[in-house]
């Protein structure tokens, strides 16, 4: 008799990606309800809309401010939480849970009136001024621009609007938030029916305003939600979360000794049972709750299961506006879980790969031979912002141009915020043509004229890029966007675009030198200006202008993007220091770059910019050891090196 034979085991086949992807994630983002980008609702003036839930009043108001139809974010949203039931409009719902939202839609899409008309419909209803409405924003910039769109759609319904971001000082903010600050009042006492703010000045008037309270919150709005869950500032969401929700340790110390609370002292629903004697039970009683209802927004929202958890949000439901084409979905992940993000549709995307000496060049390329006016220019730091402007500056006082010559500001948090907002209005005026800034302004901010975005120092990470690009082609419109990639960062650069399925879309453009040779000049001008503003005697030159100087003379050759000096680089330059930092392509820009003549120190200096590996270092200064022992008339002094 045969022994039975058993096939072999086998591994079973490994779960396709997008079930992998899946795993973990909370369910309600899975069945994400995704929203065509180009839906549109029109705004009916007249008569009743059982589509939008707007009442008549508001539907007016928008058209009085020339919005017609509603953007797919707001079709989606508005009848959500608007909808014709009287429970989702009602001010306390402490029975019904209201279901929390999260939103993901493009920049530009208009998610501020998506949260903005719901909150001034439902709140136009109440009788009583309570802190019905918290949003929650990143930067007092931000907090402007929200409040100023709030006031426009809100005008004429009554409704009090408080703004605290720390511009004024606090007594002054808790004078405009708090009517009564010398009594203890279980249910607080607001000024305002609305607080917009920064999340540190909320922590402050948590903590330090007598009556500030959150209890009868209806709305929680979290604006960048994904940039503000990253922000851990004083453990800022989990106070704010729990100042929303009724805890024993809100329990006044008047429950123990059975003093009765005022009556003037109205609590919210679901905190009255902290307060004993004004709580009637019944056998009937249902468990009461905080009204709150949150409410998250970002163009780029996380699906991190960690940072989302910390919300502790109510049966959610998701809303993403996406295209519904195949690119909507890569190896059957959908987008918003592979943290794929939508570009708005009129967006054209370039990018200009080249060494970093010459960026410069090429955003003055794009300026003067691209035509780019009303744009954002980012960089890396403010330092550097102030830096290109003063570099811009001279550039244009040294190009000889028929046109009128470009006019630019520096933006950055280096500034007070009342220099801002006039630079801001004039940069809205086109008084101001290039606005050159640091990241405090590409997320959120809203300025409808900008039609070119230029990445000066490439953003390194995909959320940055997407925010900043973000500026231009807003509400439907056109726009062009460009990033300057030094040639060192072009393969992490391609792969974040390429890991966001987002490569394919940003064109490169290569740029010839004869597409520069006329700006150059100009160019060399404007570093020597930058470098030596006092000195009317310096020159440029070229390399071999060096070796028919008489020899004994100390010579520095200046190499690299001037922006990116740091101050103690330009220090050492002063100090007479031969060589700052390397580049690993130092001997063959040798051949081609620019050196400085300080006559006032009678020095060359070379100078070439850092930021590469220890293995290029030390090749390149092998190299330009063996370069200047063949050519000692060339540079005659000791070498030093910052590396
Ligand atoms: N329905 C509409 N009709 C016309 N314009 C609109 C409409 N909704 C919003 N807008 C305008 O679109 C612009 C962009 O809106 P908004 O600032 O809310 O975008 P966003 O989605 O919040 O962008 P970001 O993610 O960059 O913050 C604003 O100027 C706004 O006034």
């Amino acid at each position: 008799m045969s022994l039975p034979v058993f096939s072999l085991p086998t591994l079973p086949d490994a779960p396709p990606k997008s079930i992998l992807a899946l795993q973990g994630l909370d369910q309600a983002l899975v069945e994400a309800e995704v929203v065509n980008p180009s839906s549109r609702l029109p705004i009916i003036p007249e008569g009743d809309d059982v589509h939008t839930g707007l009442s008549e009043r508001t539907r007016k108001r928008l058209i009085e401010l020339g919005i017609t139809q509603l953007f797919a974010v707001q079709t989606a949203l508005l009848p959500f939480l608007l909808g014709s039931s009287t429970t989702r409009r009602s001010l306390y719902e402490p029975f019904d849970l209201l279901r929390d939202v999260c939103v993901s839609a493009p920049t530009g899409s208009g998610k501020t009136l998506a949260y903005v008309l719901p909150i001034v419909e439902i709140l136009s209803t109440r009788i009583v001024t309570h802190l019905r409405a918290l949003i929650v924003l990143p930067t007092r910039d931000l907090v402007m621009q929200v409040r100023e769109t709030l006031e426009a759609i809100a005008k004429g319904r009554g409704l009090k609007i408080g703004s605290a971001t720390g511009q004024h000082s606090f007594a002054h903010e808790q004078s405009q938030l708090v009517a009564d600050m010398s009594a203890k009042l279980s249910g607080g006492s607001s000024k305002v029916d609305i607080l917009i703010c920064t999340p540190g000045r909320l922590i402050d008037h948590l903590n330090g305003t007598p009556n500030f309270s959150l209890q009868h919150l209806r709305f929680l709005v979290i604006d960048e939600a994904d940039r503000l869950l990253a922000q851990s500032f004083q453990d800022w969401l989990a106070q704010v979360l729990a100042a929303t929700q009724p805890s024993p340790r809100m329990a006044p110390e008047t429950t123990k000794t059975k003093r009765p609370v005022s009556l003037c002292d109205s609590l919210a629903p679901a905190f009255l049972h902290l307060h004993g004697e004004v709580d009637l039970h019944t056998d009937i009683d249902e468990k009461k709750h905080a009204s709150c209802q949150k409410l998250l927004f970002s163009a780029t929202l996380t699906s991190d299961p960690g940072k989302l958890a910390a919300l502790d949000l109510r049966n959610p439901k998701y809303f993403v506006v996406q295209g519904l084409s195949e690119e909507s979905e890569i190896d059957g992940i959908p987008n918003i879980i592979a943290e794929r993000f939508t570009m708005p549709e009129a967006l054209k995307e370039h990018m200009i790969i080249c060494e970093a000496p010459q960026k410069p060049l090429m955003l003055f390329h794009l300026v003067h031979n691209h035509s780019v006016r009303n744009a954002l220019v980012f960089t890396k730091s403010s330092e550097s912002a102030s830096r290109l402007v003063r570099l811009f500056e001279f550039f244009e006082a040294a190009i000889s141009s028929s046109e009128s010559p470009i006019v630019v500001r520096s933006y950055s948090s280096d500034l007070p915020t009342n220099e801002r907002r006039t630079i801001l209005e004039k940069f809205k005026a086109q008084e101001v043509h290039l606005l050159i800034c640091s990241d405090l302004i590409s997320r959120g901010i809203d300025i409808s004229h900008v039609s070119h975005v230029v990445s000066y120092d490439a953003p390194v990470d995909i959320r940055k890029y997407v925010h900043r690009v973000g500026r231009t082609a807003r509400a439907g419109r056109t726009g062009d966007a460009w990033t300057l990639v030094e040639e060192q960062e072009a393969y992490y650069f391609k792969s974040m675009l390429r890991s966001a399925g987002h490569l394919e879309r940003v064109q490169r453009m290569r740029i010839s030198e004869k597409d520069t040779v006329s700006l150059l000049s100009a160019y060399e001008v404007s570093t020597r200006n930058l470098l030596f503003p006092r000195s009317a005697n310096d020159r440029c030159g070229t390399l071999s202008d060096i070796s028919a100087e008489p020899p004994g003379r100390v010579h520095t050759v200046v190499f690299g993007n001037p922006v990116n000096w740091s101050t103690s680089t330009l220090a050492g330059f002063c100090r007479g220091l031969t060589l700052i930092a390397m580049s690993r392509i130092a001997f063959a820009a040798l051949r081609r770059c620019h050196y400085i003549h300080n006559s006032h120190h009678n020095r060359f200096k070379l100078v070439i910019d850092g930021s590469h590996t220890l293995h290029h270092i030390r090749s390149s200064f092998s190299r330009l050891i063996s370069y200047f022992k063949r050519r000692p008339e060339n540079f005659i002094s000791s070498m030093t090196s910052s590396c």
